[in-house]
């Protein structure tokens, strides 16, 4: 039995296919993400990543199986399903001509959740986002700062589970590092997170376990030992023997 079977799975995938346009882009596919868990799926260009991301977060519906959130079918319970989810797209979409406080404060008002000065600035300093940006205009920030923002802003919504999309991608290597250790810390609270990538190097870095996804297909599942970390030549072997069919 795997770790994961003897905890609560917050996000699984039932039997999943997905088709657009009559061809079938995700095909049967089956795992579960436990509480506290940080999965990994990891895939080429083209392999089903964002088409399987956008059916837990209900742009696409099952043509067969499950996307299921906390015990939930995503597509008969989006407004619960979104009330538990944070989504970081490869870019935040946040306004980049208002601060990181006035985009926090703004989001938060408008889905109703009240807060004071001290929340944010305890969520910023636990992303630690500099003390000196936070009264700045986005279009000032890099791309890590952005992400911290947006991270901050999941914190405060106090959303359990998350969706992250090639979330290292066009960082520099310290911020890469950063940006592992703060999604490790997350999980470590409690958070549960999806990310889909295509960086092998990083998905071993923070995954309790990766899955490998091909052509809209689950080939592969590697798992972290115990205190340990999914050995990344063994994922990048059969990463690359994958792509090369
Ligand atoms: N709306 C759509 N209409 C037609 N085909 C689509 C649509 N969305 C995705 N696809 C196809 O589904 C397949 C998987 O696409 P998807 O974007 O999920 O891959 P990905 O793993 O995220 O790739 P990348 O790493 O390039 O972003 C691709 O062949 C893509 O062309």
């Amino acid at each position: 039995m795997s770790n994961n079977d003897s905890k609560q799975a917050l996000i699984e995938a039932k039997s999943l296919s997905v088709q657009i346009k009559n061809t079938t882009i995700l095909k049967q596919l089956n795992f579960s993400v436990a509480a506290g868990e940080i999965y990994a799926l990891l895939g080429g260009n083209g392999a089903g990543k964002s088409t399987t991301l956008k059916t837990f977060l209900g742009f696409n519906k099952p043509s067969s199986g499950n996307a299921i959130i906390d015990g939930r079918e995503v597509s008969t319970a989006l407004d619960y399903v979104r009330g538990k989810t944070a989504y970081l797209p490869e870019s935040a979409t946040l306004y980049p001509h208002l601060s990181a406080r006035e985009n926090v404060a703004y989001f938060l008002s408008l889905a109703d959740i009240k807060f004071t000065h001290d929340d944010i600035d305890q969520a910023f300093n636990k992303v630690a986002l500099q003390n000196d940006a936070w009264e700045r205009p986005l279009q000032t920030y890099s791309k890590g700062m952005r992400q911290k923002t947006a991270i901050a802003l999941a914190l405060l919504r106090e959303a359990p589970i998350f969706f992250l999309d090639e979330p290292t991608s066009g960082l520099d290597p310290v911020a890469i590092d950063e940006f592992n250790q703060l999604v490790s810390e997350l999980a470590s609270n409690g958070a549960t997170i999806l990310m889909v990538t295509h960086d092998v190097y990083g998905a071993c870095q923070v995954a309790n376990r990766i899955g490998l996804l091909r052509s809209g297909e689950l080939v592969g599942e590697y798992e972290a030992p115990a205190g340990g970390r999914i050995d990344t030549e063994q994922v990048h072997t059969a990463f690359a023997a994958r792509e090369m069919g």
